[in-house]
């Protein structure tokens, strides 16, 4: 108790000064003419691909150093670089792929380097990587035979998965384990088995997901537990409005997100607590019923001007029933009632697809334009992103901060093929991102290559 009371202190007066020093920026920013304004608020485009590249080369250069780090840099410097709309020339490509290749286990699965142990993490962001290169020798270049051999050797009697041979079961190893099986096309109903069973028992009573039972709900876990349980087609057994309760007030004062209750703002939480956001925008079926709206749509974009239904197949009314949209039709999948998924393991492969081409009806569960200043204001630097004000930029928080900035620029767009709309896109409208697929971030034109060549082979 005196421990927590003496964190508590400590974060309190932390939260000081970071709110002044955030408010600062702000009220300086609000000072300044119009069009300096318009200036400040450009997202440095140049500048974040320079500091990208030079840091792909530079661990390019050292592939060969001890750490066990690098398929996850790959992924955050890939990623970034292409939720910019850019990508890395041919040189760079093979060096990350034949890199990538030497940590691909003879057993299944990918260590942090050359020889090292396999670990769902690592695993993940390479195959991440490796989707974000995309084309034939590196979609080629992973052996999901032998994957799927390593995801089934680190599957726990709990349900949950180990994220190493001998390491911790949590609900991150979930989350690895599963969205990277669901978009490599190998998720069967052995590798889901009671995986569901675990993430539940991982819902806290504040309505966000521990990392494991017992712990405290936290943004990262949020969106691991969440999307997972999209994945695995079991989304309906948690408690969603308390979830949403919980998340929505994770947005601060300072315009951004923190991870969990009385800490910090951070710049990557604009991702795993905007990622969770955006996930339960496109869930209002389960969420409808399981508020005691059963068999109703509310559809709060006919009645919001932002959201007008000239071009939606909406109904009359402002509400709508299932069964009047193919989108419902293709939701319906998501919502079988408080059961493990029975359907065929190929139908649990395209829940990725299906859920990310339905219609949304949701409106964004957070300021999503005060969301933006946060991250162009306060993290952007000259090159690179930062956690917040007075801290150094590194890969992991530019690419969450990106990942973050380009769902908050799409939260209020009502279908996958629809740009947003230039008031949805703090600053020029060149601050554009791509847009990312929400359930495995990754671009969305990469996950449809992904999705099409592992279909077909
Ligand atoms: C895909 C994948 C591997 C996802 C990982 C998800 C993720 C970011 C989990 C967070 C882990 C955690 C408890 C951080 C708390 O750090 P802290 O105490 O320093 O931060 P805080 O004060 O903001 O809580
Ligand atoms: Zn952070």
């Amino acid at each position: 108790m005196a421990a927590e009371m003496e964190r508590g202190t400590k974060t309190q007066e932390d939260q000081w000064m970071v709110q002044s020093q955030v408010f600062q920026i702000y009220d300086l920013f609000r000072r300044i003419p119009p069009n300096s304004q318009f200036a400040l608020l450009e997202l440095q485009r140049d500048k974040h691909i320079e500091y990208l590249t030079k840091g792909l080369k530079q661990l390019s250069r050292s592939f060969t150093v001890l750490d066990a780090n690098r398929p996850w840099l790959c992924y955050w410097i890939l990623h970034s670089i292409a939720l910019l709309r850019d990508s890395v020339d041919d040189k760079l490509e093979n060096d990350c792929i034949d890199f990538l290749s030497r940590c691909q286990d003879s057993r299944g699965g990918y260590g942090g380097g050359p020889g090292q142990m396999p670990h769902l993490a690592t695993t993940y962001a390479a195959v991440n990587s490796l989707i974000t290169l995309g084309g034939h020798r590196s979609l080629s270049s992973i052996n999901r035979r032998k994957l799927y051999e390593f995801f089934m050797r680190m599957k726990d009697r709990s349900g949950g998965f180990r994220m190493h041979e001998g390491g911790e079961v949590d609900v991150r190893a979930c989350y690895t384990a599963i969205s990277t099986a669901s978009v490599l096309n190998i998720l069967d109903d052995e590798l889901i088995q009671n995986v569901g069973d675990y993430i539940l028992s991982c819902q806290t009573y504040e309505g966000g997901i521990a990392g494991e039972p017992g712990s405290e709900a936290h943004g990262g876990y949020t969106f691991c537990g969440l999307a997972a349980m999209i994945l695995i087609n079991e989304v309906n057994r948690l408690d969603l409005p308390a979830l949403i309760n919980w998340v929505v007030f994770r947005q601060g004062v300072e315009c951004g997100f923190q991870g969990r209750t009385n800490k910090l703002v951070d710049g990557c939480y604009s991702f795993w607590q905007g990622g969770v956001a955006a996930l339960i925008q496109r869930l209002h079926l389960i969420v409808n019923e399981q508020m005691g709206l059963s068999n109703i749509l509310e559809c709060e974009c006919s009645t919001d001007s932002d959201y007008d239904s000239t071009n939606s197949d909406i109904s009359e009314g402002g509400q709508c029933y299932e069964g009047t949209s193919s989108h419902v039709n293709e939701t319906c999948q998501l919502r079988e009632e408080g059961q493990p998924n029975t359907s065929h393991p190929a139908d649990g492969n395209n829940v990725g697809y299906n859920f990310i081409k339905g219609h949304v009806y949701m409106r964004p569960l957070f300021d999503n334009i005060a969301l933006q200043h946060y991250i162009l204001l306060c993290s952007q630097e000259e090159g690179g992103f930062r956690d917040k004000p007075g801290k150094n930029r590194d890969y992991y928080h530019t690419c969450y901060c990106l990942s973050g900035l380009s769902v908050s620029q799409y939260s209020c767009t009502k279908d996958v093929e629809s740009p947003p709309l230039p008031g949805d896109v703090l600053g020029p409208y060149s601050n554009l991102l791509e847009r990312v697929h929400p359930l495995y971030n990754v671009v969305l034109d990469r996950y449809y290559e992904a999705h099409e060549f592992f279909t077909r082979s």
